[in-house]
């Protein structure tokens, strides 16, 4: 079966892509649909259309689509997270947490729509009213990147339909079963034609359709840098609002009295789970002299125990790399590392399993520096590299010293360091004693410098985004 996009309302077929398996590339997932410029435009232009009713639609029936779409998404988590795990790699567990999370984010936006509210104040001049609203922008695009295939898509396009937008959203050409299924349940959830459209395919096509049209009124964009500048400048051109969630190189700061096992876990878990697939890990491991050798020991021992094997093989820790262009990404950055007079201390070895796949085991490099490129440049895999600090406060500037800024962690048991890094640290999201990944799906997400630009996404922070604040004066 081929699945095609929707556009107003219709199932719409084109150019079928095969969606492999990372974990066996002899396994397609599915065929899927390309959709042309020509198909994107009409999925625009039908999220036009469709924008006046759905805008002005009662937040009763918002919140049943959303509510219902949630609830069929948390019922299906299991065969919906084996799609996951088959087409990106990740662990089924992880797969099936991340599908949870989505429902659970349609769930939380159903309740915002019963929520919606506004002010009204006096005015400074006598006998006037002043009320202020927030209305939906209007057409909103959504691009979304590979690496979480239901919960991104899931985490735009939820506060958009609540908030009154339409959406044209072109998912990962690399991962579109995900998207597809959502956008198949929103649609049996009785979305009136127009309101979500899906247009599956490349960037190169679809997304830079979208980024050209002077129709899309909004844009959410997660991915690389790269296709970040390209959003952000077409974006400026067309007078359009957007926002980015761009790469990271998170810090995981781990100092001499920390709790060793807590250490490492986090560690472990920030750097290496989602095969490091995530712009929350943690590639720089910035260690304090008196506990670095010991980390050093105890986290090669915890990844030595690690299984990297199929994604959907119970038991495995870690999946395989996403693509053979990502696997040579990450294995380009291992030679770079070595080539700077970093120590590979672990793994960095392409690994056979019973089917071909991406495998990868995870790399530790040690003795690096914060100058090195393998510090520096994000490399979006199963690599991290341990750079040893004198102290405290070296540990905190090295930390803060790269162009991104989107998450950071630090294990200590000094209540003390804890609440300075917390205040100091440059990052968007910053944890103690916990991984630099992982987050609610309640609350804002988001960063600074490099990896961010415009409002948060997620919890009620997404409001900032895919809503337009009115102003309105009343003479009494
Ligand atoms: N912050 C994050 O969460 C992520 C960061 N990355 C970083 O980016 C690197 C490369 O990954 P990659 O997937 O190529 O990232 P991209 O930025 O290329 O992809 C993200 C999305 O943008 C689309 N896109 C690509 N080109 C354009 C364009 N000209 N106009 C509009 N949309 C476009 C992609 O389409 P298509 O499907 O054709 O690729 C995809 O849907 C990774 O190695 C990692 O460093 C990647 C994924 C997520
Ligand atoms: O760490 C998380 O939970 C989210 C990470 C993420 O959104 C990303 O990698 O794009």
């Amino acid at each position: 079966m081929l699945h095609k996009n929707l556009i107003a309302g219709e199932w719409v077929s084109g150019d079928a892509s095969a969606n492999i398996n990372p974990s066996n590339t002899n396994d397609v997932v599915g065929d899927y649909a390309r959709a042309s410029a020509e198909d994107t435009k009409a999925a625009i232009a039908a999220a036009r259309a469709a924008l006046p009713a759905w805008s002005r639609s009662g937040i009763l029936e918002r919140h049943a689509i959303l509510k219902k779409a949630g609830d069929e998404i948390l019922a299906r988590k299991e065969e919906l997270g084996r799609l996951l795990a088959r087409e990106e790699g990740k662990t089924l567990p992880e797969a099936i947490g991340e599908v949870t999370r989505a429902g659970q984010i349609f769930d939380f936006f159903a309740g915002e729509t019963l929520r919606l509210s506004g002010e009204v104040l006096p005015s400074v001049r006598p006998n006037i009213g002043v009320e202020i609203t927030r209305e939906a922008i209007g057409v909103v695009g959504i691009i979304t990147p590979w690496n979480f295939p239901i919960a991104i898509p899931a985490w735009k396009i939820a506060p958009a339909l609540a908030y009154g937008n339409t959406v044209v959203l072109k998912p990962a050409d690399l991962v579109p079963g995900s998207a597809w299924a959502l956008v198949d349940i929103l649609h049996r959830a009785s979305t009136p034609a127009g309101v979500v459209n899906l247009v599956m395919g490349r960037g190169s096509v679809v997304g830079q359709t979208l980024l050209d049209s002077p129709d899309v009124n909004a844009l959410t964009f997660t991915g690389s840098v790269g296709t970040g500048k390209r959003v952000a400048l077409a974006s400026v051109e067309h007078n359009r609002k957007f926002q980015l969630e761009m790469g990271g190189k998170n810090p995981f700061v781990v100092l001499d009295d920390a709790d060793l096992a807590v250490a490492v876990e986090a560690a472990a878990n920030s750097s290496f789970f989602s095969t490091g697939q995530r712009c929350t890990a943690s590639s720089r491991l910035i260690v304090t002299e008196g506990i670095h050798d010991r980390f050093v020991a105890a986290l090669t021992d915890r990844l030595r125990g690690l299984v990297i094997d199929d994604a959907l093989k119970a038991g495995t820790h870690i999946g395989p790399v996403v693509d053979e262009s990502q696997l040579k990404q990450d294995a380009d950055y291992i030679d770079i590392g070595r080539s700077e007079g970093a120590r590979l201390a672990f793994g960095g070895e392409r690994l056979e399993r019973e089917t071909p796949g991406f495998y990868l085991s995870p790399a530790l490099f040690t003795e690096a520096t914060n100058d090195m490129r393998i510090a520096r440049e994000e490399i979006f895999g199963p690599v991290a590299a341990v750079i040893r600090v004198k102290d405290y406060d070296e540990a905190l500037a090295v930390a803060n010293d790269t162009s991104f800024g989107l998450s950071s962690g630090i294990a200590t048991t000094s209540l003390k360091h804890a609440t300075h890094f917390k205040r100091n640290s440059e990052a968007g999201m910053v944890m103690v004693n916990l991984p630099t990944a992982g987050v609610d799906f309640h609350v804002p997400f988001g960063g600074r410098k490099g990896s961010s630009y415009g409002p948060r996404e997620q919890g009620r922070y997404a409001a900032e985004f895919y809503t337009t604040v009115k102003t309105a004066y009343t003479l009494a």
